[in-house]
């Protein structure tokens, strides 16, 4: 459902391809990508997500090459942040409200999806709250609610339980797994959280499509 054909990224000129040549064919399901600390999971993210144009390559969502634009945005991906995002002077149904009209849902229709994906999230009572006012586990979820409240075929998700507690990360994958297998979706989650495991239908580890041995392997090989 999403493929990336040949995909290489550098931030610089004079830097090494952070992404060299990757190709991945994402069916529909959950994929985790793993691999250490600085390996480029954040920048393939952003550039499936339309944030960066890849120097070289492609992706397409089905037959349609991913560009930079508003469209894809608004309709057709959910995109969770590891800096979650949340507009900071709106309340948390107001966050899910502009996200649900960016997407051209009706006023009936996104009455109804906040209140659903806010419970489904357990934040109901929270609506009024602001997000500074929010623990992090209650950000993180409403972070995930204002994600899937347009109902998108592709989910891309930063770090979505990192520093969260087994509850809060049990009911976030409850809700992901419930998302994407009731429909033909696709999430694709970079994660360092194998507690996640569990939902996977696929996990990628990123380490093997490095062409360079990582600066940091070699430091901690120094070191042991
Ligand atoms: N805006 C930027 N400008 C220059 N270099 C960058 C930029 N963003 C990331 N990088 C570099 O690109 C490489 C890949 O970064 P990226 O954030 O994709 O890694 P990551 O695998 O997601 O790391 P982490 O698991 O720590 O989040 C790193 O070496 C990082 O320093």
């Amino acid at each position: 459902m999403i493929n990336c054909n040949h995909i290489y990224y550098r931030y610089h000129k004079k830097q090494e391809w952070i992404l060299d040549d990757f190709s991945h064919e994402f069916k529909a399901g959950i994929h985790l990508i793993k691999g250490f600390s600085g390996c480029g999971k954040s920048t393939l993210l952003r550039i499936m997500g339309g944030y960066l144009p890849a120097d070289r390559g492609e992706v397409l969502i089905g037959e349609q090459q991913v560009k930079p634009g508003i469209d894809y945005w608004r309709r057709d991906l959910g995109f969770v942040f590891q800096q979650l995002n949340l507009l900071p002077l709106a309340s948390v149904s107001r966050n899910l409200e502009l996200a649900a009209s960016l997407a051209g849902l009706s006023r009936k229709e996104t009455k109804v999806r906040v209140s659903e994906y806010l419970a489904k999230l357990g934040l109901e009572g929270y609506e009024k709250r602001l997000p500074t006012s929010l623990s992090g586990g209650q950000q993180q979820r409403a972070t995930i609610a204002r994600a899937l409240i347009k109902e998108p075929s592709v989910l891309l998700l930063d770090e979505p339980t990192s520093g969260l507690d087994d509850l809060n990360t049990e009911l976030i994958t409850k809700v992901l797994s419930d998302y994407i297998s009731s429909g033909n979706r696709v999430a694709v989650i970079c994660t360092h959280d194998s507690r996640l495991n569990g939902i996977a239908d696929e996990i990628l580890d990123f380490n093997q499509f490095l062409p360079v041995e990582s600066h940091l392997v070699d430091l901690v090989n120094k070191n042991a």
